[in-house]
């Protein structure tokens, strides 16, 4: 899963990591030349006395060095900026994927852990690619050369690496094979933290209207500690690993320097290859240890992968059809014909068979007590989820043979909780209509009884909305979604109990500023009010997902108990008469 994800994100950087390859290549190399050198001016300047060697070979050291040190800076650049933008993309791929998902699947992987996927999963696969990059690269040149060099020194001496290196990385691995469940471990502590703290921030008005502070600090810290212990355990094990290198290289820099101590007092080697020899052993430990801190993101990085591949392989539930039918006349005749809906893993359905005809120039209602349906019944329309048999039908066309944009774009949908975008007002109401001027904008307001609040705000069409519009009210923002959804002029609006936080008086005022702009379009209310509903052309009546009455308010008074009973619970005889 990583290797595709590392395949497919940086096939696009083949130049930048071609220059990273070329110059950390040039570093090495560099580097592994100068230990020669240096032999060269121990054996050759200093025990020979020759002062002219010693500066000569100390100058071309020195060039060597200023060489070393450009290489490395170029390829830590290319290397930085190819990480940090495979980052970028990677998080483009995800979002764009997460944009495409239905309710089911948003239901499926929850808001807290899709953000953690996108940002922190993310990033521990960029800090694999970053590191790889700037240090992990020039590893295996280092430990390939420095192997070849010191056999060049003393083929005897370097005997000692068969033993030295397989004990490191035995060591090494035994450590990293017990990272890797921690890690997994983490990344989905890490999401329990996430929903916590956005559960808490979200209702923090209910947690203090229940006094619940302390047992959701409780909460928090039981998922918070979790993490720690996790954190702490890796950590201990990841720290173990520092100390054990240490002492393995100390102990191979005493055992270089005892045998070739012997060798030089016997005279098979020399002192300036002895040195050289320490260096090398040196460099290629340390390349070791470099691969080795790959082997500790690595398990991350592949955790994380793995969390991010599920999501970049989820179908949406609702999908674009390959090849969408374009309706030839688009009225805005919604039509359910014998839909039924079952939620995933449920055993029973939320809707039962439903027939219904909603037509332009008409208001469609339906009513039914809390959870006989209604808001999955519209949510079928728009197609935010599919129904599970039967058809939803829009001018004859089956909404899943219609193009989604195209589908899309014949509602104005106001839905039971609706959301506002941090922003101002205008730009919140033009996510109806773009190019929607400002005197449209005032008169959508104007309908929706929004006006007068919006020019009290500061700043009037241009007064912040913060992000879910928590600075207007209840009302306030379920007229400011009307208004968004009546800028748009579509051909079918959908109400999903779009009127519930409006007073008596507002509400009235609403539907008779509306009725004029809707006069030529599909009208599906939703509503528990019944006087909300009472003069539409045609009321539905729910019970427990199934159509138990049809007809005008005084048909249903006759005909449909249910419907007289939730008449009867609002309004008194005459009223409701
Ligand atoms: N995501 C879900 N998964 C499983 N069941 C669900 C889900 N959403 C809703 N339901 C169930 O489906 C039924 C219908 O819900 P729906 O929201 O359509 O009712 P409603 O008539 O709009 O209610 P209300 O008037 O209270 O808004 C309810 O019994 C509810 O428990």
């Amino acid at each position: 899963m990583l290797s595709a994800i590392l395949r497919r994100h940086l096939a696009r950087h083949r130049g930048p990591l071609a220059l990273v390859l070329i110059f950390q290549t040039v570093q090495v190399l560099a580097n592994l030349y100068l230990p020669t050198l240096n032999a060269d001016v121990i054996d050759r300047g200093i025990a020979q006395g020759d002062t002219g060697y010693v500066m000569r070979t100390g100058g071309w050291m020195l060039a060597i060095t200023v060489v070393q040190i450009l290489a490395n800076l170029v390829a830590i650049y290319y290397g930085a900026r190819t990480a940090m933008r495979f980052g970028r993309d990677l998080r483009a791929e995800i979002f764009s994927t997460v944009e495409d998902f239905a309710a089911e699947e948003l239901g499926r992987f929850g808001a807290p852990s899709l953000i953690t996927r996108t940002t922190n999963d993310v990033q521990q696969i960029q800090m694999l690619v970053f590191m790889t990059l700037v240090m992990m690269v020039s590893a295996p040149i280092t430990a390939v050369g420095g192997v070849v060099m010191a056999l060049r020194h003393d083929v005897a001496l370097s005997g000692l690496l068969l033993v030295v290196v397989p004990v490191l990385v035995g060591c090494l691995g035994l450590i990293i094979v017990r990272l890797h469940p921690l890690f997994r471990r983490m990344q989905v502590q890490v999401d329990g933290v996430n929903q916590i703290l956005r559960e808490q921030i979200t209702g923090v008005r209910v947690i203090r209207a229940f006094v619940k502070d302390q047992a959701e600090q409780e909460r928090f810290a039981v998922a918070n500690d979790e993490l720690r212990d996790v954190a702490v355990t890796a950590g201990r094990l990841m720290t173990s690993m520092f100390p054990l290198i240490m002492l393995i290289m100390n102990v191979s820099t005493v055992a270089v320097i005892w045998f070739g101590g012997l060798r030089v007092d016997s005279g098979d080697m020399q002192v300036g290859d002895l040195v050289a020899m320490m260096t090398y052993l040196m460099q290629i430990l340390m390349s070791v240890l470099m691969a080795s801190m790959m082997f500790m993101v690595l398990p991350r990085a592949q955790v994380s992968a793995e969390r991010i591949s599920e999501v970049l392989s989820t179908q949406p539930t609702v999908r674009a059809p390959a090849e969408p039918v374009r309706p030839v006349e688009r009225r805005g005749v919604v039509e359910l014909r014998g839909v039924s809906f079952t939620f995933p893993g449920a055993d029973d359905p939320v809707l039962r068979d439903i027939d219904l005809v909603a037509r332009p120039g008409r208001t469609t209602a339906i009513i039914g007590s809390t959870g006989s349906g209604k808001t999955t019944l519209v949510n079928l329309i728009p197609r935010l989820m599919d129904a599970t048999a039967g058809q939803v039908l829009i001018d004859g066309v089956d909404v899943r043979d219609l193009d989604l944009d195209a589908l899309w774009e014949c509602f104005g949908l106001v839905p039971q909780r609706p959301y506002l975008f941090t922003g101002t007002v205008a730009s919140n109401l033009r996510l109806g209509r773009e190019d929607a001027t400002e005197d449209e904008l005032r008169a959508a307001l104007e309908i929706a009884q929004a006006r007068e609040f919006v020019e009290a705000m500061e700043g009037g069409l241009d007064a912040p909305i913060t992000q879910g519009g928590t600075n207007v009210s209840g009302g306030q923002r379920q007229r400011l979604a009307i208004a968004r959804a009546v800028v748009r002029r579509p051909l079918v609006y959908l109400f999903d109990d779009s009127f519930s936080a409006l007073d008596y008086a507002t509400d009235a005022a609403l539907r008779a500023a509306l009725r004029p702009t809707t006069r030529e379009s599909t009208v599906v209310v939703v509503a528990q009010r019944v006087n909300t509903i009472r003069d539409a052309d045609e009321i539905i009546v729910l019970d427990e997902g199934a159509v138990v009455g049809r007809g005008r308010h005084g048909e249903l008074m006759q005909t449909c108990e249910t419907y007289r009973e939730i008449v009867l619970s609002q309004l008194s005889e005459e009223e409701a008469a």
